[in-house]
């Protein structure tokens, strides 16, 4: 008999404690996957004891997800080394500021054939220019890389509410495990090809949410944040084109990944909360997130940093007048009013949809 496939989930915040709960009561069902998954925890004290042990004798991540039980299959590890040994299945879920240090940490020690999934939201950038969180694990691991994004707010799902999400693996074979290892009845998965599409939109839409916090926190009302949530769709789309052209499908961005991930976002996410204090309280958004997230950590302003250093060292930044503007607000002390400044841009020659035959 071949030997077992294994998972092992790296990242146990509140998306990857989730994740870990619907891939931990999965496999049990999987007959070519061992039953035991491993999490890798960042360690850290809660109420005087360590977070594994929490975890491995309550089976529930008590800070980053409370109230909702984890599979006793799933051990928390807080060696990543050790969480990766013998796995096949590498499911990557940790805040992208961190991912370097942690890919870093498990170099030489994952399987040459084992695959991963990147279910982070975020982009990087270096003298390569922008890249994805996917290209950066393939970099480090040399394995295949899937994504998964989605409509997704981790709490909603912890409570079995029902959502859909997108898997973007090029190869149908591949696609089709890691769609049995995350679908659930109230999880439902979705698998295109276009694996960078899936992530650029998971990344990007984490600046709109800002940007919708902004509204939220100027008092201004829902159809300030619809024109807000289009425009920002648009540059989303506009961008991640602009950086990866064909490789990326227009198709991609109506997926869960695409339109249904930036109405979530800009009405019930972490970003769009925190943003909403920044104008608020005046407060920058570090402390803010110290203050109110209890360990849990943003991305979208982070995120907005790195779009602009890229699209001002590209010169083109006139081109995402919301993006440009959310940047300048949240670094350089700019009224939130001025997220409108510049705004209308023509996005009409954008889409690579043929027009239809008259
Ligand atoms: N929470 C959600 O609803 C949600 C949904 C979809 C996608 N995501 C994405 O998932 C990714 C992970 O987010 P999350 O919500 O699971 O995390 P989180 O924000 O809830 O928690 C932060 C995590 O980072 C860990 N951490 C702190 N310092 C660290 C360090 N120096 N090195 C490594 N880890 C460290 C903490 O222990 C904790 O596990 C992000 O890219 C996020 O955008 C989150
Ligand atoms: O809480 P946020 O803003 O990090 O968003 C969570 C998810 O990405 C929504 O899909």
């Amino acid at each position: 008999m071949p030997p077992l496939n294994r998972v092992c989930v790296l990242g146990s915040g509140n998306w990857g404690s989730t994740a870990a709960r619907i891939v931990g009561s999965n496999v049990l069902k999987l007959a070519d996957f061992d039953d035991r998954v491993n999490i890798w925890v960042y360690e850290e004290m809660v109420n005087g004891k360590k977070l594994t042990e929490i975890i491995n004798t309550q089976h529930e991540n008590v800070k980053y997800l409370p109230g909702h039980k984890l599979p006793p299959n799933v051990t928390a590890v807080a060696d990543p080394k050790e969480a990766v040994r013998g796995a096949t299945h590498l499911v990557v879920v940790i805040p992208h500021q961190f991912v370097q240090d942690l890919l870093a940490s498990i170099h030489g020690c994952v399987s040459p054939s084992a695959q991963a999934i990147s279910l982070i939201k975020g982009i990087a950038i270096s003298s390569l220019g922008m890249t994805t969180m996917t290209q950066i694990i393939h970099r480090a691991l040399a394995i295949p890389v899937a994504s998964l994004s989605g409509a997704n707010i981790a709490d909603e799902i912890a409570e079995e509410k029902y959502c859909e999400t997108t898997i973007g693996c090029s190869d149908p074979g591949e696609a089709a495990v890691w769609q049995s290892l995350f679908n659930t009845p109230y999880f439902q998965v979705n698998c295109v090809s276009d694996v960078i599409g899936v992530e650029f939109c998971g990344a990007l839409k984490n600046v709109v949410a800002v940007g919708a916090g902004f509204i939220d926190g100027l008092g201004l009302g829902n159809n300030t944040k619809a024109a807000i949530i289009r425009i920002g769709f648009l540059e989303m789309r506009r961008l991640a084109m602009h950086i990866s052209g064909a490789q990326i499908q227009d198709a991609t961005f109506m997926e869960s990944c695409g339109m249904a991930d930036v109405i979530t976002t800009c009405y019930g996410g972490r970003n769009r909360r925190l943003a909403e204090e920044f104008v608020k309280t005046g407060k920058r958004m570090s402390q803010l997130e110290q203050e109110m997230l209890n360990g849990q950590k943003l991305q979208g302003y982070l995120t907005a940093g790195e779009v602009y250093s890229y699209i001002d060292g590209c010169g083109i930044a006139d081109h995402y007048p919301l993006f440009t503007n959310i940047y300048q607000i949240c670094y350089q002390g700019r009224h939130p009013h001025t997220i409108f400044d510049g705004l209308n841009v023509d996005f009409s020659r954008d889409t690579r949809t043929p027009p239809l035959a008259s």
